[in-house]
């Protein structure tokens, strides 16, 4: 089919004259916003309304405001500003509309509320034109920016004829959108879903987060602030708002991190299981493995706000008051050197494994923005995401360890309660099955040269 001009059927051109003529059908806030961006692109524009002297006094004078037929007349593009209902007085349109490519820019409220998609409606009820799905993602405020920083550019573009979605598509980038070519218009019910879709792919992890968060919370609330209470009667509720909430965060942290590589690892067992990468992986595991990257970002997010909480432990005024309670101890007990080699050690070394595993997760998360992601070939995105990736997770371990080493070993509560740094062991079964994994890979490949030969 040769390429459909813009301009109507009495301009008689077949390529873009200087002012193609885009007509759109409505006069609400969508139509009035495009009608601008259009006239700003260099097109001529004519509104098509069920009461055009009205919906003239909100279009600039340069835009011919008129009745549906007339509109539909002067172009061969014709955008549909008008929601699904009202799709029935396209009706009396049909022969008008005939070979002209109409573009269903149209949402709905609720996700999959019709069983067929508005654009798949709208070419059943207009078999002889030509349907585009497009620019429903574009909301009316963005349109009518020249140039929009905060909101996306990107435009989801289908339809069953090649020639027609091309030329929308060229139409979308004379108007600064970047087109999306999503083929034939059954992706147009995909489409329509995306406005309305609140954080995809983000459900699962923010569950898991929050999940964990209120065990670990809980279970220090019980060990260090109720075991103590009922115990000595030693009132530490001062520690709820930040040392609980600081214990909980980088707990939470590091076990989203091992859940990251525990996917991955129980994929690869899978497969050795199965002796085939070609078999499908469980449905659950398959959700797993494609939330692995919004967890690596939320365990980055809680190790950056650990980060801050610990900065500012210090400011307390509990703080203080114990040091000085401790100083004033020791001077009581006539201690003049409290220095401790072990301690000194300990805590050099577990501030240095907490600074290093926020900045491999930090190269991670950064990684993981696309227009960065783009810039690394595979080997390099895999080296970062995964070598690097276990090696931020061993840190990070032995960051938490050495935080409840000591006092696994001298506090009583924790003798009976374990501490965080034990809890977070997750890390640990996850490097045991990479080793075994590993091992149980390399003695594959040695059996199948074995047999081999
Ligand atoms: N607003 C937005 O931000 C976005 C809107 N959209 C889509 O664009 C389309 C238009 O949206 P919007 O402009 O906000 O909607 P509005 O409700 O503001 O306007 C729709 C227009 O449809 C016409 N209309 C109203 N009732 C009838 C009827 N009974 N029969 C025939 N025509 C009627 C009117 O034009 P007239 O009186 O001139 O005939 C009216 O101005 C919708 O499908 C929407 O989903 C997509 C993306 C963003
Ligand atoms: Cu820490």
């Amino acid at each position: 089919m040769d390429s459909i001009s813009m301009m109507g059927n009495n301009a008689g051109a077949s390529f873009l004259p200087p002012q193609p003529t885009v007509a759109i059908l409505g006069s609400g806030d969508f139509s009035k916003c495009l009608a601008i961006r259009l006239l700003r692109c260099g097109f001529h524009v004519v509104v098509g309304s069920r009461h055009p002297k009205l919906a003239a006094q909100s279009f600039p004078h340069v835009v011919d405001v008129t009745h549906h037929e007339d509109a539909v007349g002067k172009a061969n593009v014709v955008f549909l500003a008008i929601r699904r209902e009202h799709y029935s007085i396209l009706w009396d349109l049909k022969h008008l509309l005939e070979g002209k490519i109409l573009v269903d820019v149209s949402n709905n409220r609720r996700v999959n509320q019709y069983p067929e998609s508005n654009a798949e409606y709208l070419a059943s009820l207009l078999p002889d034109s030509i349907v585009v799905k497009g620019f429903n993602v574009i909301s009316a405020w963005a349109m009518q920016q020249s140039c929009p920083k905060d909101a996306s550019t990107q435009v989801f573009i289908c339809s069953d004829l090649v020639e027609a979605r091309q030329q929308i598509m060229e139409l979308a980038r004379q108007l600064n959108f970047q087109p999306v070519d999503m083929g034939t218009l059954s992706s147009s019910r995909d489409i329509e879903n995306m406005p309305l879709q609140l954080f995809p792919g983000w459900k699962g992890p923010v569950l898991a987060a929050v999940a964990l968060s209120i065990f670990f919370f809980a279970y220090s609330f019980v060990r260090d602030i109720i075991h103590p209470y009922v115990k000595y009667k030693q009132s530490d509720f001062y520690k709820i708002p930040i040392e609980m909430v600081n214990r909980t965060l980088p707990t939470v942290a590091i076990t989203l991190l091992a859940l990251v590589y525990l996917a991955g690892q129980l994929a690869a067992a899978h497969q050795l299981y199965y002796g085939t990468k070609y078999r499908h992986f469980p449905h659950w595991l398959e959700g797993w493995l494609q939330s692995r990257k919004q967890m690596g970002l939320l365990s980055f997010f809680l190790a950056a706000v650990h980060v801050l909480y610990s900065l500012c432990l210090p400011m307390r005024k509990s703080e203080r008051y114990l040091l000085l309670n401790t100083a004033y101890q020791q001077v009581h007990a006539n201690v003049e050197n409290a220095w401790n080699e072990e301690e000194v050690w300990r805590v050099e070394m577990y501030v240095s494994f907490g600074i290093m595993s926020l900045g491999l997760l930090s190269l991670l998360a950064i990684t993981s923005i696309p227009s960065v992601h783009s810039t690394l070939n595979w080997r390099e995105f895999s080296f970062i995401q995964s070598t690097l990736g276990y090696i931020a997770l061993l840190i990070a371990t032995l960051h938490g360890l050495l935080f409840g080493w000591k006092r696994a070993f001298e506090e009583e509560a924790y003798r009976f309660y374990l501490p965080p740094s034990f809890m977070v062991s997750l890390a640990l079964p996850v490097f045991f099955l990479k080793m075994l994994t590993q091992l149980c890979k390399i003695l594959s490949l040695f059996w199948s040269c074995a047999y081999i030969k």
